[in-house]
């Protein structure tokens, strides 16, 4: 595996109960890019996420982060590697201000003791928080609780973050803040992937963009091409019998 690559995928499966959710994936996600992960419902993509950070097992397959198989390790320990997810439903704590929220990222994270208060600064700054710095998260507006669940897990200073559907429900003004969010998060030295169902978002911002239908990996490459690909184009629209 070469050292730009930061995520090697290699024939991943995963099934529940026979319902095969993810079949024989393999792709590599280069260091420095962004890269999307698009589908339709039910197509495996958060079951790759869950993959990826430990919370499922594959039943088969290979996912080397930074050259070292993760496959089957805990979420805790993908964690320290430097993998970071920001969910879509975030849950901070709600009493607690933005700062504090941030803070408990890089607390878990892998800040230093000392690195810690400028670690929590820098996160709610990427992410256009700092002048909410003092607002309880209840407070907050759904966009604004998005970009604190990517301070969050920016705060942690991972290598690589996913991000599960971070322009859901959000107005396009929003929209375009959370795009140019990830392109510094990518700029200051994260590896972005992105599961999106927004498709303008889709095209703007990723370098790669991979689908997946009914858990295989139909296809991958620039964003352009892809929405060209005929079999994309047929797993979104369906095709005439
Ligand atoms: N824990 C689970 N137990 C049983 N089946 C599951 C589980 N998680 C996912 N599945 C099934 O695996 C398939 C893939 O689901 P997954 O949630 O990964 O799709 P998705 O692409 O993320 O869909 P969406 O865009 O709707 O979030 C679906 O058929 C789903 O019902």
């Amino acid at each position: 595996m070469s050292a730009d690559v930061i995520l090697a995928v290699r024939g991943v499966s995963k099934s529940f109960r026979g319902l095969k959710a993810v079949r024989d994936v393999s792709f590599e996600v280069p260091r420095g890019s962004i890269c999307s992960l698009i589908g339709p419902n039910g197509a495996g993509k958060s079951t790759f996420f869950n993959l990826v950070t430990g919370y499922f097992r594959p039943d088969s397959g290979t996912i080397l982060f930074e050259g070292r198989d993760i496959a089957g390790a805990s979420p805790v320990d993908v964690a320290h590697l430097g993998v970071a997810r920001a969910f879509q439903i975030a849950k901070p704590f709600p009493g607690m201000s933005v700062t504090e929220n941030v803070r408990i990222g890089a607390l878990f994270g892998r800040a230093g003791p000392r690195d810690v208060e400028a670690v929590t600064q820098s996160a709610m700054q990427l992410a256009g928080l700092a002048e909410l710095h003092d607002r309880e998260a209840r407070e907050l507006t759904v966009g604004q609780l998005r970009r604190l669940e990517v301070a969050r897990a920016l705060a942690a200073r991972p290598s690589l973050l996913l991000a599960d559907e971070p322009c859901a429900g959000l107005n396009p003004t929003e929209t375009a803040e959370m795009v140019a969010i990830l392109r510094r998060a990518r700029d200051a030295g994260a590896t972005v992937v992105l599961v999106e169902h927004d498709m303008p978002a889709v095209m703007e911002i990723s370098d790669t963009v991979l689908v997946l239908e009914a858990g295989a990996l139909i296809a991958q490459g620039a964003p352009q091409a892809i929405a060209r690909d005929p079999r994309v184009i047929a797993a979104y629209l369906g095709t005439e019998e």
